[in-house]
């Protein structure tokens, strides 16, 4: 038994603290429920004596009334979701300048007393709570609305909650390492993010708040909480803008469903559960309104792994072109043609006699006045000016026909010379000419505009798409600058091949989305207005590129490790060029600590990522030490294999360890390792599919590409009869597959080699 803890000389107060806390909110909730109750009626009344017809003030009232309902309830909402933990720490401060200190406490959601406006809970996201975050103790300035403030931390607190309890109090000085942080990695990975307010590092403390109206790319090692601070920015955004924007506005693209899932716990804690969520593939099928037949994303991958393609060279090339910058200048050229078909090419008449607009004028509104619109929308737009001018030149003309032929009826009739049977001929004639003009204009301005802009060719998304990467002259007129003969060639031929079976793959959506983008337009809903992407390696540059066009905005936050690039045949290999080519006014960081892993675990990757054939910083974990891995032979016997398996995976279940995943290089390698389990061993085991949500509490069987941006408490790598080696794809896929694990990794193999452990220094593995 260790000595019994000292109580901390403050408890006690802060424990009233806590009581005086939580009966605050316990008014405020009771108090605007209350309201709310009043509001409801109210809004009731306004109904009631609604008149539709002049209804200008009730209409008023009932939207004033809605939207402070609306308010009051976000607030009962994040009151309630904090009451048991209302705040995690707190700092003393004096401002310069002012005579007392203030205390303040900080929390998921904000409170203030009613009467004197004083904060009872700071929000995390609130710019005073750098001094949390950032500062140490002694001198400390903070930033606010452009304003500098400086002052004086005396004290920073941490506090520990259970069951709404106050469990225990922790002051952070300059020697205290930050124990909080410590505890919380050493929990357990409950298969699902979590928020990180009490413990966010200084590092990552700059990423949530760096400048927002600036896009940011950070490139952070395996476990250095890429996931979790690009959603705690999403958080910080729309606190700080709230009046601006809504969640709804705001977009996170996953890899897969799989991971929004995984992700999905973590956002209704940091109240951003209304933001859209979507993978690529998903957002780009909404935005072109219609689901394309996808060949299976990671179909390629599993090739190259498996070397099932006879050229890999070329193919590898390809997906690499379509997602490159010239591919995009292609289409640019390209598109610059489709416009010039979509513009008239002769002026627009009503009947042949009356010219009512030029072609220079239209030519001049579609390419120089509607720019800002996509070009089918240009077209709507110049047959709206064109019937509007009907609309008004149509009684203009009729009268000056009216005028026209009734001079001329006057002229015969009131002609003295004519004789009778003359007049009466030239009378009925120009009645008839009257009348026939009079009906042509009429029905006329009826077709015209129509019969006009129908003759402007009109053709689907997957027309242009197919003209341009099917035909191969086509093709070639914009390729041949950037491809040889042989390249255009192959390029139109695969083509050629995946139109045939009616399919396409990922990497045409970029050119689908920005075609769709430059032709008809991306519904206003979709267009996000702030957007965050993760694991960004694996994105192409025009995908980003055309993500940029279609949104209409430059607001994104890019996480990635290049590191875990296994799409880099077609995904980003260089920040650099995202930075100057598409992104230009970002700002770039990286995070080199990781958080996830052990110190023994992450040397043995940082081993294996020297091996990478580029130059990458070998990652620091955050001090925490675990077991060495160890790596255990197969025996030959399958019954013998699953009962080593077995047997660890029990003795991690009785060492508490609750989320559990045995790994392997491919899928196929995945359904033999399920086989094994299923036939030989009792253990609950569920094979992990792309759509699947994760059952905690099963083994679950993953294979490493699919794992992923995942994390669990134990990793069992498996090697049955596909190993590792010393290609750079392996290479990702091993340096992913090992720093999937919290705490514990092991592998399973015929050799040591079929994970490099060779190169790993003598030393770092456990017997
Ligand atoms: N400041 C922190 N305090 C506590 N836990 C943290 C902190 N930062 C990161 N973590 C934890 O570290 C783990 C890794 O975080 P996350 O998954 O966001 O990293 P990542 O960089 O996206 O990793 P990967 O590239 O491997 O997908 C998570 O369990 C997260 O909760």
């Amino acid at each position: 038994m260790g000595e019994p803890k000292q109580k901390h000389p403050e408890f006690d107060q802060e424990v009233e603290r806590l009581i005086f806390t939580k009966k605050y909110m316990d008014i405020v909730i009771q108090a605007t429920e209350l309201d709310e109750e009043s509001f409801k009626s109210s809004f009731k009344e306004a109904l009631e004596g609604m008149d539709f017809k002049d209804s200008s003030f009730s209409y008023m009232s009932m939207l004033t009334n809605a939207n402070l309902l609306q308010r009051t309830n976000e607030e009962i909402r994040s009151l309630k979701k904090i009451y048991h933990k209302p705040y995690f720490a707190r700092v003393d401060y004096k401002r310069k300048g002012k005579d007392s200190e203030e205390i303040l406490y900080f929390g998921k959601a904000s409170l203030f007393d009613r009467e004197t406006q004083d904060p009872i809970i700071v929000d995390w996201r609130s710019p005073i709570a750098n001094l949390y975050y950032d500062g140490r103790l002694g001198e400390v300035e903070y930033e606010a609305e452009g304003e500098i403030y400086d002052g004086f931390l005396s004290l920073k607190r941490q506090f520990i909650m259970e069951d709404g309890e106050l469990a225990d109090i922790r002051d952070i000085d300059l020697t205290t390492t930050d124990e909080l942080l410590q505890e919380s990695l050493a929990g357990s990975s409950g298969n699902r993010l979590t928020d990180i307010v009490s413990t966010i590092q200084e590092e990552q403390n700059r990423i949530i708040r760096a400048d927002l109206n600036k896009p940011i790319i950070v490139q952070g090692a395996a476990g250095s909480g890429k996931t979790t601070i690009a959603l705690h920015r999403i958080s910080y955004f729309i606190y700080t803008y709230q009046d601006r924007f809504r969640p709804e506005q705001m977009m996170i693209l996953a890899p897969n469903n799989l991971f929004i899932d995984y992700i999905s716990e973590v956002l209704p804690e940091l109240g951003v559960d209304r933001i859209l969520q979507s993978t690529f593939i998903d957002f780009v099928q909404s935005c072109i309104g219609k689901k394309v037949k996808l060949r299976p994303p990671s179909e390629k991958l599993m090739g190259f792994i498996n070397h099932t393609y006879e050229d890999p060279e070329m193919v590898q090339w390809l997906s690499g072109f379509k997602g490159s910058l010239e591919f995009k200048r292609i289409i640019d050229s390209y598109l610059l043609d489709i416009l010039h078909t979509l513009i008239p090419k002769e002026d627009f008449y009503l009947t042949p006699k009356f010219k009512l607009y030029t072609a220079d004028k239209m030519e001049n509104l579609i390419r120089n006045e509607y720019t800002y619109l996509p070009y089918y929308r240009r077209v709507e737009k110049v047959k709206g000016v064109l019937k509007n001018y009907v609309r008004t030149e149509k009684k203009v003309l009729l009268e000056k026909v009216a005028k026209f032929y009734d001079q001329k009826l006057d002229k015969a009739l009131f002609n003295s010379k004519l004789d009778p049977a003359k007049r009466k001929s030239y009378v009925t004639k120009a009645m008839d000419k009257k009348d026939e003009m009079t009906n042509e204009i009429t029905r006329e301005s009826r077709t015209a505009v129509n019969a006009f802009i129908r003759k402007i060719p009109k053709h689907t998304l997957f027309h242009y798409f197919k003209e341009l990467v099917t035909n191969r002259e086509l093709f070639a007129k914009y390729a041949s600058d950037y491809l040889d003969d042989y390249q255009i060639k192959y390029f139109v031929d695969y083509q050629l091949k995946l139109h045939r079976q009616k399919q396409y793959e990922l990497e045409d959506l970029a050119a689908l989305l920005y075609l769709q983008h430059h032709l008809y337009g991306v519904d206003k809903d979709l267009r996000a207005k702030n957007v965050v992407i993760d694991e960004a390696q694996d994105y192409s540059y025009f995908q980003l590129a055309a993500l940029k066009s279609a949104l209409e905005t430059d607001m994104f936050t890019i996480v990635g490790d290049l590191a875990q690039g296994i799409h880099s045949y077609r995904g980003i290999q260089d920040w650099n060029k995202v930075i100057q080519e598409i992104f230009p006014r970002a700002s770039y960081t990286t995070l080199q600590k990781s958080y996830r892993t052990t110190v023994e675990i992450m040397e043995i990757a940082n081993d294996i990522l020297k091996l990478l054939p580029f130059e990458l910083p070998s990652v620091e974990p955050v001090v925490r030490h675990g077991s060495k891995p160890v790596y255990h032979n197969w025996p030959s016997a399958d019954g013998d294999k699953a009962a080593l398996l077995t047997s660890e995976i029990n003795d991690l279940y009785q060492d508490g360890r609750k989320t559990i995943a045995i790994i392997g290089k491919t899928e196929k390698e995945c359904q033999k390792l399920e086989k094994l389990l299923r036939k030989h061993s009792d253990v609950k085991v569920q094979l992990l599919g792309e759509n699947e949500e994760i059952n905690q509490k099963d083994v679950v069987i993953v294979h490493a590409q699919l794992a992923k941006g995942l994390e669990f408490d134990a990793v069992l790598l498996c090697a049955m009869e596909e190993v590792f080696t010393e290609v750079e794809i392996d290479l990702k896929l091993l340096y992913v597959a090992m720093t999937r694990p919290l705490h514990h990794l092991s592998f399973y193999g015929n050799d040591k080699n079929d994970f490099l452990l060779e190169h790993v220094a003598e030393g770092k593995l456990g017997e």
